[in-house]
């Protein structure tokens, strides 16, 4: 049975006390959670070590947002595998379209990272999704296509159980505009089918797809309803306590 999955990306929000508070919350009512539920919550890097003390006694994971392709050296600014794991992070969040978009992480770039972050171990939220513009001439599933063949497929057959993919796309992300479960749908099921042809079916029925994009209590149940759909990369609603663990109960 495929892993049902709820994220929270902070993304740059939270000085340390308030994610202290939002931990707090979120601790005081995982009982409510589904056990099979795995739920995890990507804060900024200052706030990975607290996040992980903090969540020490849980099965709460955490997962940052970027990650390094390099190993070490003069590389300003910038965070390795190694780093991240000794702070508590089991997962990175990779291509989200933020880093795509405003800091022209491109394909090959990804394709680098994913290969740093296996060759940690480490668990990895690839996303993809299209614009506006690809949505209206009808070519999503042509660009999603593009980013899978060349920022993930290049993986070999047995590190796809450390791969989730995240489907956002970018015209629904933060704009309150969410894809339609069936368009969810659609898309998650044409993914699973890529992956079944570069790879094998066992693999794709496998793999956990996430739907990211305005995802909230009020709509989460109608898009987690959906076959291929295993959960969801959620921004803003990730920021409420009660939002995120509303959401997570939207199985
Ligand atoms: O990573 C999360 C996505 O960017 C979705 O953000 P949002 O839920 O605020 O639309």
């Amino acid at each position: 049975m495929r892993r049902k999955i709820v994220a929270g990306n902070w993304k740059m929000n939270g000085d340390l006390a308030e994610m202290e508070d939002l931990l707090g919350e979120i601790k005081n009512q995982l009982g409510s959670v589904d056990e099979e539920i795995t739920l995890i919550v990507s804060p900024p890097f200052p706030n990975l070590y607290p996040a992980f003390q903090s969540l020490r006694e849980t099965d709460v994971l955490i997962a940052a947002q970027n990650m390094s392709q390099h190993e070490k050296g003069a590389f300003t600014g910038e965070v390795s595998a190694d780093m991240l794991k000794g702070v508590g992070a089991k997962a990175v969040i990779l291509g989200h379209s933020e880093r795509r978009s405003l800091y022209h992480e491109t394909n090959k770039d990804l394709a680098e990272k994913v290969k740093t972050a296996l060759n940690h171990k480490m668990n990895i939220i690839f996303c993809v999704g299209e614009e506006l513009e690809s949505r209206k001439q009808n070519k999503q599933v042509k660009v999603v296509k593009h980013q899978l063949e060349e920022g993930l497929f290049h993986i070999n057959s047995k590190d796809w159980g450390h791969i989730i993919i995240a489907y956002e796309p970018v015209w629904a992300i933060g704009t309150g505009e969410t894809a339609s479960p069936a368009q969810a749908q659609e898309m998650h099921a044409e993914i699973r089918k890529m992956i079944a042809e570069k790879f094998t079916p066992e693999i794709a029925e496998k793999v956990s797809i996430l739907y990211g994009g305005s995802v909230k209590p009020a709509n989460a149940k109608e898009i987690f309803a959906k076959k291929d759909v295993d959960g969801g990369l959620i921004g803003g609603a990730s920021l409420k306590a009660d939002d995120f663990l509303a959401i997570a109960n939207s199985f």
